[in-house]
């Protein structure tokens, strides 16, 4: 996963349209910090733009007719901090431009501007926002409420991925999500969203790979009425339906040439037109998209296009597979487990090492995806108080091993099984028949584990009679933990 731009919201309010114009052209112009601007004329168009879209970068005018500058930087402060202000004026006195920046002023620029001047501030800006997310990295876990589903894990790679879908959140930036399916680049995509200015408007899906060719480009951008053979009615397509919101395409890699030039062009102008319709549309739509395909060698092929990749991936982030973070199996399969046992009326059974160390040990070609499926096909089959190997599908059996060291390695982070027996760090707590009764306990739940709660099987391995045993457990209050594999 990696970070490689944030980009600047830029909103200016001066009242001077020639000045606007001037603005909106020079950031057209400009190359890098990634920038998008808005400019309004007065106080309250800027207020009622400010409120509603989330900007990170504001350039005002000192004197204007309605206001000042110093009255429109406390405003900005009070109401998003983070948001970065310089202001512009004619005039620059000593007095006024100390004042602004103990207000909290980013900096100040004299009028005519320096197109240099300006440029180098807008970077100087551009660093200051992405440092400070950078900073953020080390800050105690993000609250994930915002996050709509929850997502599951244990690994520092999907924290960080998490780290960075929290941030660009805040920005209207489009987002190119890769890794293999049933990663959870849908997941992190709603996510994205869900945490974004854009939640009150639809998060619309349009995956490219379930669409044969010839509807794609009516399913992104809509059709009128005898556009081809078949389209008996006006169609709205995608990007119409996820006006104000987030469009998640995925398998993006999967769009021909000739419609990923359309696609460019309403990502690029903000604007669309339908199949048999001259029209144009306006759009406001956030593209967050996904992919499992090698994107830069289908650039090569002139299977994609290059203006279209850099466009999509200003922010790139790559979901690595399950088999490389194993660690998030384990609560995964808890929290599927919990899951299906509600959905299918069932109380959860428990989860031996035994059973753990298999589910670690596949390498899940099919992702997250395959992980909750064995699950499911685990608690169906399952009918004991603890999942047994046999519940298992088939492909999963093969690593059921009586041997715990042969797969303790492979489950990385998993806690070691090999129970300290002897763990008594307290010279003041020598209660010989409380250790050994703990012993004894430990020593009895690993032969249950390992033959799977059979009481008697559990009893060969111990080497003591059945009747011994079952008094034993009675004793250690083990009968209702291990009750139905007899
Ligand atoms: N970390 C996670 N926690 C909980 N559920 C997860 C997690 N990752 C994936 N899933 C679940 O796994 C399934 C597959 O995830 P998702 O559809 O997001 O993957 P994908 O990468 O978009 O797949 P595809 O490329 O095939 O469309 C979904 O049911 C999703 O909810």
């Amino acid at each position: 996963m990696e970070i490689v731009m944030i980009e600047l919201n830029i909103i200016i309010l001066e009242d001077d349209i020639v000045q606007n114009t001037w603005y909106k052209a020079f950031y057209n112009n400009l190359s890098f910090p990634p920038c998008r601007v808005t400019t309004t004329e007065n106080l309250a168009l800027f207020k009622t733009e400010f409120r509603e879209n989330f900007y990170n970068f504001a350039i005002i005018d000192y004197y204007l007719p309605d206001t000042n500058g110093r009255e429109v930087l406390e405003y900005i402060k009070a109401n998003n901090p983070s948001c970065e202000v310089i202001i512009v004026s004619s005039t620059e006195e000593i007095s006024t431009v100390v004042d602004l920046m103990k207000t909290g002023a980013f900096d100040f620029l004299k009028k005519p501007l320096d197109p240099k001047r300006l440029q180098a501030l807008t970077m100087q800006v551009w660093e200051s926002q992405t440092i400070v997310k950078e900073r953020n990295i080390n800050r105690p876990a993000p609250d994930r409420r915002g996050f709509s589903q929850e997502i599951i894990y244990k690994s520092q790679k999907i924290e960080k991925i998490l780290d960075t879908a929290t941030r660009c959140a805040g920005v209207d930036s489009t987002v190119l999500i890769r890794g293999e399916s049933g990663t959870g680049k849908e997941l992190i995509a709603n996510s994205i969203y869900s945490m974004s200015r854009r939640t009150k408007a639809p998060f619309v899906v349009l995956n490219i790979a379930s669409l044969p060719e010839t509807l794609v480009e009516s399913e992104l951008f809509g059709h009128k009425k005898g556009a081809f053979t078949g389209a008996s009615n006006d169609r709205i397509g995608r990007f119409e339906e996820a006006d104000g919101g987030t469009l998640f395409i995925d398998e993006i890699g999967d769009i021909s040439m000739a419609v990923q030039v359309k696609l460019l062009r309403a990502i690029q102008f903000k604007t669309f037109q339908k199949l048999g319709d001259n029209d144009t549309y306006k759009s406001d739509v956030r593209i967050i998209a996904a992919t499992s395909r090698n994107l830069e060698e289908m650039i090569k092929t002139r299977e994609f296009r290059e203006d279209l990749y850099y466009r999509l991936s200003v922010i790139t982030i790559r979901i690595p597979p399950l088999r490389e973070r194993k660690e998030d199996i384990k609560p995964l399969v808890e929290y599927f487990l919990e899951n299906k046992c509600r959905f299918y009326g069932k109380s959860i059974p428990r989860l031996t090492d035994k059973v753990t160390h298999a589910l670690i040990r596949h390498d899940y070609p099919g992702n997250v995806r395959e992980l909750e499926n064995v699950v499911e096909h685990a608690v169906v089959m399952n009918r004991a108080e603890i999942l047994l190997s046999e519940d298992l599908p088939e492909q999963l059996r093969i690593y059921v091993s009586d041997d715990q060291e042969a797969v303790g390695d492979d489950s990385g982070t998993e806690e070691d099984s090999s129970d300290d027996f002897l763990s008594i760090d307290d010279d003041d707590d020598l209660d010989l028949e409380k250790h050994l009764m703990n012993m004894e306990k430990k020593i009895i739940s690993r032969a249950l584990e390992k033959c799977e709660g059979n009481q008697s099987a559990a009893a060969r391995v111990l080497k003591i009679s059945e009747r011994k045993m079952r008094f034993r457990m009675e004793k250690l209050n083990l009968e209702n933990v291990y009750r139905t594999v007899r």
